[in-house]
Protein backbone atom coordinates (compact mmCIF):
# COMPACT_ATOMS: atom_id res chain seq x y z
CA UNK A 1 0.00 0.00 0.00
CA UNK A 2 1.25 3.54 -0.59
CA UNK A 3 0.30 6.73 1.63
CA UNK A 4 0.87 10.16 0.19
CA UNK A 5 0.26 12.54 2.31
CA UNK A 6 0.16 16.04 1.38
CA UNK A 7 -0.48 18.81 3.72
CA UNK A 8 -3.49 20.42 2.99
CA UNK A 9 -6.64 18.82 0.98
CA UNK A 10 -6.59 20.97 -1.53
CA UNK A 11 -3.07 19.41 -2.42
CA UNK A 12 -4.35 15.99 -1.80
CA UNK A 13 -7.13 16.27 -3.97
CA UNK A 14 -4.30 17.77 -7.02
CA UNK A 15 -2.21 14.77 -6.24
CA UNK A 16 -5.48 12.07 -7.41
CA UNK A 17 -6.64 14.40 -9.60
CA UNK A 18 -3.12 14.62 -11.75
CA UNK A 19 -2.47 11.19 -11.03
CA UNK A 20 -5.90 10.11 -12.50
CA UNK A 21 -5.09 12.09 -15.86
CA UNK A 22 -1.73 10.63 -16.12
CA UNK A 23 -3.21 6.93 -15.79
CA UNK A 24 -6.34 7.97 -18.69
CA UNK A 25 -3.19 9.20 -20.85
CA UNK A 26 -1.17 6.50 -20.34
CA UNK A 27 -3.76 4.00 -21.09
CA UNK A 28 -4.79 6.04 -24.16
CA UNK A 29 -8.30 4.38 -24.55
CA UNK A 30 -10.10 3.84 -27.32
CA UNK A 31 -13.86 3.16 -27.95
CA UNK A 32 -13.39 -0.77 -28.20
CA UNK A 33 -10.85 -0.41 -25.11
CA UNK A 34 -12.03 2.35 -22.76
CA UNK A 35 -10.67 3.35 -19.46
CA UNK A 36 -13.22 1.57 -16.77
CA UNK A 37 -12.60 4.08 -13.98
CA UNK A 38 -14.96 4.06 -10.18
CA UNK A 39 -16.16 7.16 -8.81
CA UNK A 40 -17.12 7.99 -5.06
CA UNK A 41 -19.33 11.16 -4.16
CA UNK A 42 -18.93 13.42 -0.88
CA UNK A 43 -17.47 16.63 -0.11
CA UNK A 44 -13.60 14.70 -0.13
CA UNK A 45 -13.87 14.45 -3.74
CA UNK A 46 -14.97 17.85 -4.93
CA UNK A 47 -11.82 19.03 -5.42
CA UNK A 48 -10.72 16.25 -7.38
CA UNK A 49 -13.50 16.22 -9.68
CA UNK A 50 -13.03 20.33 -9.67
CA UNK A 51 -9.24 19.82 -10.94
CA UNK A 52 -10.21 17.01 -13.60
CA UNK A 53 -12.56 19.68 -15.19
CA UNK A 54 -10.08 22.24 -14.98
CA UNK A 55 -7.52 19.65 -17.01
CA UNK A 56 -10.55 19.17 -19.31
CA UNK A 57 -11.14 22.46 -20.45
CA UNK A 58 -7.12 22.90 -20.06
CA UNK A 59 -7.55 20.60 -22.95
CA UNK A 60 -5.30 18.30 -20.95
CA UNK A 61 -7.64 15.41 -20.74
CA UNK A 62 -11.01 13.44 -23.04
CA UNK A 63 -13.26 11.82 -21.03
CA UNK A 64 -14.39 10.56 -24.12
CA UNK A 65 -13.24 7.19 -23.51
CA UNK A 66 -14.22 6.51 -20.43
CA UNK A 67 -16.50 4.71 -18.78
CA UNK A 68 -17.60 5.59 -15.04
CA UNK A 69 -19.41 3.05 -12.13
CA UNK A 70 -20.18 5.16 -9.34
CA UNK A 71 -19.81 3.55 -6.22
CA UNK A 72 -23.04 3.58 -4.24
CA UNK A 73 -26.89 6.01 -4.55
CA UNK A 74 -29.51 6.16 -1.83
CA UNK A 75 -32.84 3.81 -2.34
CA UNK A 76 -35.95 5.52 -2.31
CA UNK A 77 -34.26 9.16 -3.37
CA UNK A 78 -35.58 10.46 -6.69
CA UNK A 79 -32.91 10.40 -9.20
CA UNK A 80 -33.31 14.34 -9.49
CA UNK A 81 -33.27 14.88 -5.64
CA UNK A 82 -30.56 17.68 -5.20
CA UNK A 83 -28.71 15.50 -2.72
CA UNK A 84 -29.42 11.84 -4.67
CA UNK A 85 -25.59 10.85 -5.72
CA UNK A 86 -26.88 10.98 -9.41
CA UNK A 87 -27.32 14.74 -9.02
CA UNK A 88 -23.95 15.26 -6.64
CA UNK A 89 -22.26 13.33 -10.26
CA UNK A 90 -23.67 16.00 -12.92
CA UNK A 91 -23.07 18.96 -10.97
CA UNK A 92 -19.57 18.47 -9.66
CA UNK A 93 -18.26 16.74 -12.80
CA UNK A 94 -20.57 14.64 -15.67
CA UNK A 95 -21.85 18.17 -17.18
CA UNK A 96 -18.32 19.81 -17.25
CA UNK A 97 -16.66 16.98 -19.05
CA UNK A 98 -16.95 15.14 -22.29
CA UNK A 99 -17.76 11.70 -20.91
CA UNK A 100 -20.29 10.12 -23.00
CA UNK A 101 -24.12 9.87 -21.06
CA UNK A 102 -23.83 5.86 -22.47
CA UNK A 103 -20.77 5.37 -20.46
CA UNK A 104 -21.80 6.81 -17.02
CA UNK A 105 -23.22 3.79 -14.62
CA UNK A 106 -24.79 5.12 -11.50
CA UNK A 107 -27.02 2.34 -9.33
CA UNK A 108 -30.68 3.13 -9.80
CA UNK A 109 -31.86 3.06 -6.08
CA UNK A 110 -35.67 3.28 -7.27
CA UNK A 111 -35.31 0.23 -9.29
CA UNK A 112 -38.59 -1.89 -9.36
CA UNK A 113 -36.24 -4.95 -7.97
CA UNK A 114 -33.09 -3.48 -6.18
CA UNK A 115 -31.23 -7.08 -6.16
CA UNK A 116 -31.92 -7.34 -10.28
CA UNK A 117 -30.24 -3.98 -10.35
CA UNK A 118 -27.49 -4.76 -7.72
CA UNK A 119 -26.96 -8.08 -9.83
CA UNK A 120 -26.84 -6.43 -13.19
CA UNK A 121 -24.23 -3.77 -12.04
CA UNK A 122 -21.68 -6.25 -11.30
CA UNK A 123 -22.34 -7.92 -14.54
CA UNK A 124 -21.80 -4.93 -16.32
CA UNK A 125 -18.66 -4.32 -14.59
CA UNK A 126 -17.42 -7.97 -15.66
CA UNK A 127 -19.15 -7.20 -19.36
CA UNK A 128 -16.10 -3.99 -19.82
CA UNK A 129 -13.56 -5.92 -18.37
CA UNK A 130 -13.78 -4.60 -14.56
CA UNK A 131 -12.98 -1.79 -13.03
CA UNK A 132 -9.46 -0.26 -14.15
CA UNK A 133 -8.80 2.46 -10.83
CA UNK A 134 -11.48 2.56 -8.58
CA UNK A 135 -11.51 6.02 -6.45
CA UNK A 136 -12.61 6.69 -3.43
CA UNK A 137 -13.42 8.30 0.09
CA UNK A 138 -14.50 6.59 2.98
CA UNK A 139 -16.90 7.77 6.50
CA UNK A 140 -15.39 8.25 9.62
CA UNK A 141 -16.36 5.14 10.49
CA UNK A 142 -13.21 3.52 8.00
CA UNK A 143 -16.27 2.70 5.76
CA UNK A 144 -15.87 2.86 1.68
CA UNK A 145 -18.55 3.31 -0.85
CA UNK A 146 -21.47 2.41 1.60
CA UNK A 147 -20.08 -0.84 3.29
CA UNK A 148 -20.59 -0.26 6.97
CA UNK A 149 -19.17 -1.81 9.79
CA UNK A 150 -19.55 -5.39 9.99
CA UNK A 151 -19.73 -5.48 5.76
CA UNK A 152 -18.56 -9.09 4.64
CA UNK A 153 -15.09 -8.50 2.98
CA UNK A 154 -16.41 -10.28 0.10
CA UNK A 155 -19.62 -9.06 -0.46
CA UNK A 156 -20.31 -7.58 -3.55
CA UNK A 157 -23.08 -5.10 -4.82
CA UNK A 158 -26.27 -5.08 -2.87
CA UNK A 159 -28.95 -3.31 -0.93
CA UNK A 160 -27.60 -1.91 2.71
CA UNK A 161 -28.71 -0.22 5.50
CA UNK A 162 -27.28 2.79 6.74
CA UNK A 163 -25.37 2.76 10.20
CA UNK A 164 -26.47 5.28 12.86
CA UNK A 165 -23.15 7.09 12.82
CA UNK A 166 -23.42 7.40 8.90
CA UNK A 167 -27.07 9.26 8.94
CA UNK A 168 -25.62 11.43 11.32
CA UNK A 169 -22.64 12.52 8.81
CA UNK A 170 -24.65 12.59 6.11
CA UNK A 171 -27.80 14.65 7.80
CA UNK A 172 -25.55 17.88 6.84
CA UNK A 173 -26.96 17.30 3.56
CA UNK A 174 -30.58 17.02 4.19
CA UNK A 175 -30.89 20.27 6.64
CA UNK A 176 -29.29 17.92 9.78
CA UNK A 177 -32.52 16.34 10.30
CA UNK A 178 -31.93 12.47 10.70
CA UNK A 179 -35.60 11.90 9.38
CA UNK A 180 -34.59 12.84 6.06
CA UNK A 181 -31.70 11.11 5.33
CA UNK A 182 -32.77 7.34 3.40
CA UNK A 183 -32.10 4.68 5.71
CA UNK A 184 -31.26 2.50 2.98
CA UNK A 185 -28.33 2.35 -0.04
CA UNK A 186 -27.47 0.68 -3.00
CA UNK A 187 -23.49 0.10 -3.03
CA UNK A 188 -20.85 -1.65 -4.62
CA UNK A 189 -19.20 -4.53 -2.11
CA UNK A 190 -16.01 -4.50 -0.34
CA UNK A 191 -15.06 -7.26 -3.22
CA UNK A 192 -16.08 -5.53 -5.93
CA UNK A 193 -14.08 -2.55 -4.62
CA UNK A 194 -11.08 -4.78 -4.28
CA UNK A 195 -11.56 -6.41 -7.74
CA UNK A 196 -10.38 -3.36 -9.84
CA UNK A 197 -6.58 -3.21 -10.75
CA UNK A 198 -6.05 -0.11 -8.70
CA UNK A 199 -7.48 1.25 -6.08
CA UNK A 200 -7.15 5.25 -5.06
CA UNK A 201 -8.96 7.09 -1.73
CA UNK A 202 -8.80 10.17 -0.41
CA UNK A 203 -9.34 11.03 3.21
CA UNK A 204 -8.74 14.11 5.02
CA UNK A 205 -9.34 16.00 8.29
CA UNK A 206 -8.98 15.53 11.66
CA UNK A 207 -12.25 13.61 12.07
CA UNK A 208 -11.14 10.64 9.87
CA UNK A 209 -7.90 10.16 11.84
CA UNK A 210 -9.20 7.55 13.72
CA UNK A 211 -10.68 5.18 11.00
CA UNK A 212 -7.25 6.18 8.99
CA UNK A 213 -5.23 4.74 12.06
CA UNK A 214 -7.44 1.46 11.90
CA UNK A 215 -6.82 0.61 8.31
CA UNK A 216 -3.25 1.59 8.16
CA UNK A 217 -2.00 0.38 11.43
CA UNK A 218 -3.95 -2.26 12.82
CA UNK A 219 -4.95 -5.60 10.65
CA UNK A 220 -7.59 -6.32 8.36
CA UNK A 221 -11.44 -6.12 10.20
CA UNK A 222 -14.72 -6.34 8.99
CA UNK A 223 -15.25 -3.25 11.27
CA UNK A 224 -13.24 -0.68 9.69
CA UNK A 225 -13.86 -1.63 5.78
CA UNK A 226 -11.11 -0.25 4.08
CA UNK A 227 -8.78 -2.21 5.79
CA UNK A 228 -9.19 -4.81 3.52
CA UNK A 229 -7.16 -2.42 0.85
CA UNK A 230 -4.39 -4.36 3.09
CA UNK A 231 -4.93 -6.94 0.77
CA UNK A 232 -5.04 -5.40 -2.15
CA UNK A 233 -1.71 -5.13 -4.92
CA UNK A 234 -2.43 -1.76 -6.00
CA UNK A 235 -3.79 0.57 -3.54
CA UNK A 236 -2.98 4.12 -2.28
CA UNK A 237 -3.91 6.12 0.23
CA UNK A 238 -3.81 10.08 -0.82
CA UNK A 239 -4.43 11.90 3.00
CA UNK A 240 -3.82 15.25 4.32
CA UNK A 241 -1.98 16.48 7.33
CA UNK A 242 -4.65 16.49 9.27
CA UNK A 243 -5.42 13.32 8.65
CA UNK A 244 -2.33 11.70 10.09
CA UNK A 245 -3.63 12.92 13.74
CA UNK A 246 -4.08 9.39 15.16
CA UNK A 247 -0.91 8.13 13.14
CA UNK A 248 2.30 7.15 14.94
CA UNK A 249 5.02 9.24 14.03
CA UNK A 250 6.78 6.42 12.46
CA UNK A 251 4.11 5.25 10.40
CA UNK A 252 4.06 8.79 8.83
CA UNK A 253 7.94 9.51 8.64
CA UNK A 254 8.23 6.01 6.44
CA UNK A 255 5.81 6.58 4.07
CA UNK A 256 6.90 10.18 3.34
CA UNK A 257 10.78 8.33 3.05
CA UNK A 258 8.73 5.90 0.45
CA UNK A 259 7.84 8.84 -1.55
CA UNK A 260 11.03 10.87 -1.03
CA UNK A 261 13.08 8.22 -2.12
CA UNK A 262 11.05 7.21 -5.28
CA UNK A 263 11.89 10.34 -6.15
CA UNK A 264 15.21 11.01 -5.91
CA UNK A 265 15.82 7.80 -7.29
CA UNK A 266 14.11 8.75 -10.72
CA UNK A 267 11.59 5.97 -10.26
CA UNK A 268 7.53 7.20 -9.97
CA UNK A 269 5.14 4.87 -7.92
CA UNK A 270 2.77 4.52 -11.27
CA UNK A 271 1.90 1.46 -12.35
CA UNK A 272 3.32 -0.94 -15.49
CA UNK A 273 3.42 0.75 -18.99
CA UNK A 274 0.53 1.54 -20.92
CA UNK A 275 1.45 -0.67 -23.07
CA UNK A 276 1.77 -3.77 -21.10
CA UNK A 277 -1.38 -2.64 -19.53
CA UNK A 278 -3.60 -3.19 -22.83
CA UNK A 279 -1.96 -6.32 -23.26
CA UNK A 280 -3.22 -7.76 -20.23
CA UNK A 281 -6.41 -6.05 -20.85
CA UNK A 282 -6.62 -8.18 -24.16
CA UNK A 283 -5.99 -10.76 -22.71
CA UNK A 284 -8.49 -10.27 -19.83
CA UNK A 285 -11.36 -9.52 -22.82
CA UNK A 286 -10.47 -12.30 -24.74
CA UNK A 287 -10.78 -15.16 -22.18
CA UNK A 288 -14.33 -13.60 -21.26
CA UNK A 289 -15.82 -13.54 -24.42
CA UNK A 290 -13.99 -16.99 -25.36
CA UNK A 291 -16.69 -19.82 -25.39
CA UNK A 292 -14.96 -21.99 -22.96
CA UNK A 293 -15.49 -19.26 -20.23
CA UNK A 294 -19.23 -20.10 -19.95
CA UNK A 295 -19.18 -18.31 -16.17
CA UNK A 296 -20.49 -14.71 -16.24
CA UNK A 297 -18.08 -14.27 -13.55
CA UNK A 298 -15.05 -14.20 -16.75
CA UNK A 299 -11.88 -14.74 -14.80
CA UNK A 300 -12.12 -13.59 -11.05
CA UNK A 301 -8.87 -12.61 -9.37
CA UNK A 302 -7.53 -11.65 -13.13
CA UNK A 303 -7.60 -7.42 -12.11
CA UNK A 304 -5.43 -8.61 -8.89
CA UNK A 305 -2.11 -9.39 -10.26
CA UNK A 306 0.38 -6.40 -11.61
CA UNK A 307 0.50 -6.18 -15.39
CA UNK A 308 4.34 -7.34 -15.27
CA UNK A 309 4.14 -9.79 -13.20
CA UNK A 310 7.25 -12.27 -11.67
CA UNK A 311 6.61 -15.85 -12.62
CA UNK A 312 5.25 -17.08 -9.48
CA UNK A 313 5.54 -20.26 -10.37
CA UNK A 314 7.93 -22.65 -8.54
CA UNK A 315 9.72 -24.70 -11.87
CA UNK A 316 9.47 -28.48 -11.03
CA UNK A 317 12.84 -29.09 -10.32
CA UNK A 318 13.04 -26.60 -7.17
CA UNK A 319 10.29 -28.38 -5.39
CA UNK A 320 10.90 -30.72 -2.71
CA UNK A 321 9.64 -34.18 -3.09
CA UNK A 322 7.98 -34.06 0.12
CA UNK A 323 5.47 -31.35 -1.60
CA UNK A 324 5.49 -33.22 -5.20
CA UNK A 325 3.77 -36.04 -3.29
CA UNK A 326 0.86 -33.15 -1.64
CA UNK A 327 0.40 -31.70 -4.81
CA UNK A 328 0.80 -33.99 -7.85
CA UNK A 329 0.71 -32.25 -11.20
CA UNK A 330 -2.10 -32.78 -13.82
CA UNK A 331 -0.23 -32.54 -17.05
CA UNK A 332 -1.83 -29.32 -18.76
CA UNK A 333 -4.27 -28.62 -16.38
CA UNK A 334 -2.22 -27.13 -13.87
CA UNK A 335 -3.71 -23.20 -14.10
CA UNK A 336 -6.80 -24.38 -14.96
CA UNK A 337 -8.08 -26.52 -11.75
CA UNK A 338 -7.25 -23.66 -9.81
CA UNK A 339 -9.14 -20.71 -11.98
CA UNK A 340 -12.51 -23.00 -12.49
CA UNK A 341 -12.07 -23.53 -8.66
CA UNK A 342 -12.55 -19.95 -8.30
CA UNK A 343 -14.93 -18.83 -10.96
CA UNK A 344 -17.15 -21.22 -8.86
CA UNK A 345 -16.67 -19.75 -5.57
CA UNK A 346 -17.35 -16.61 -7.19
CA UNK A 347 -20.39 -17.31 -8.80
CA UNK A 348 -21.87 -18.20 -5.32
CA UNK A 349 -21.58 -14.76 -3.79
CA UNK A 350 -22.88 -13.10 -7.10
CA UNK A 351 -26.07 -15.24 -6.59
CA UNK A 352 -26.73 -13.48 -3.02
CA UNK A 353 -26.19 -10.21 -3.57
CA UNK A 354 -28.15 -8.72 -0.82
CA UNK A 355 -26.78 -7.76 2.92
CA UNK A 356 -29.39 -5.85 4.59
N1 LIG B 1 -21.26 6.70 0.59
C1 LIG B 1 -20.48 7.86 0.73
C2 LIG B 1 -19.03 7.44 0.73
O1 LIG B 1 -18.72 6.85 -0.50
C3 LIG B 1 -18.16 8.64 1.00
O2 LIG B 1 -16.83 8.24 0.96
C4 LIG B 1 -18.53 9.21 2.34
C5 LIG B 1 -17.63 10.33 2.79
O3 LIG B 1 -18.09 11.59 2.44
P1 LIG B 1 -17.27 12.89 2.77
O4 LIG B 1 -16.16 12.93 1.81
O5 LIG B 1 -18.25 13.99 2.57
O6 LIG B 1 -16.80 12.78 4.18
O7 LIG B 1 -19.85 9.66 2.23
C6 LIG B 1 -20.82 8.65 1.97
O8 LIG B 1 -20.94 7.83 3.07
Amino acid sequence: MRLIIRDHKAEAAQYISDYIVDRIKTFAPTPQKPFVLGLPTGSSPEGIYKRLVQRYRAGDISFKNVVTFNMDEYVGLPRDHPESYHSFMYKHFFSHVDVDPANINILNGNAPDLEAECIAYEEKIKHVGGIELFLGGIGPDGHIAFNEPGSSLTSRTRVKTLAYDTLQANSRYFSNDLSLVPRMALTVGVQTVLDAREVVVIITGAHKALALRKCIEDGVNHMWTLSSLQQHAHAMIVVDEDATLELQVKTVKYFKSIEQVATSEGFGQGLPSAASTRRKRDSVLQELNSPKSASPTGGKGFLFPPVVEAPRAVSPELVPDSMHQRLPPTPGLEGLEAKELKLDSMHERVDSPTEV
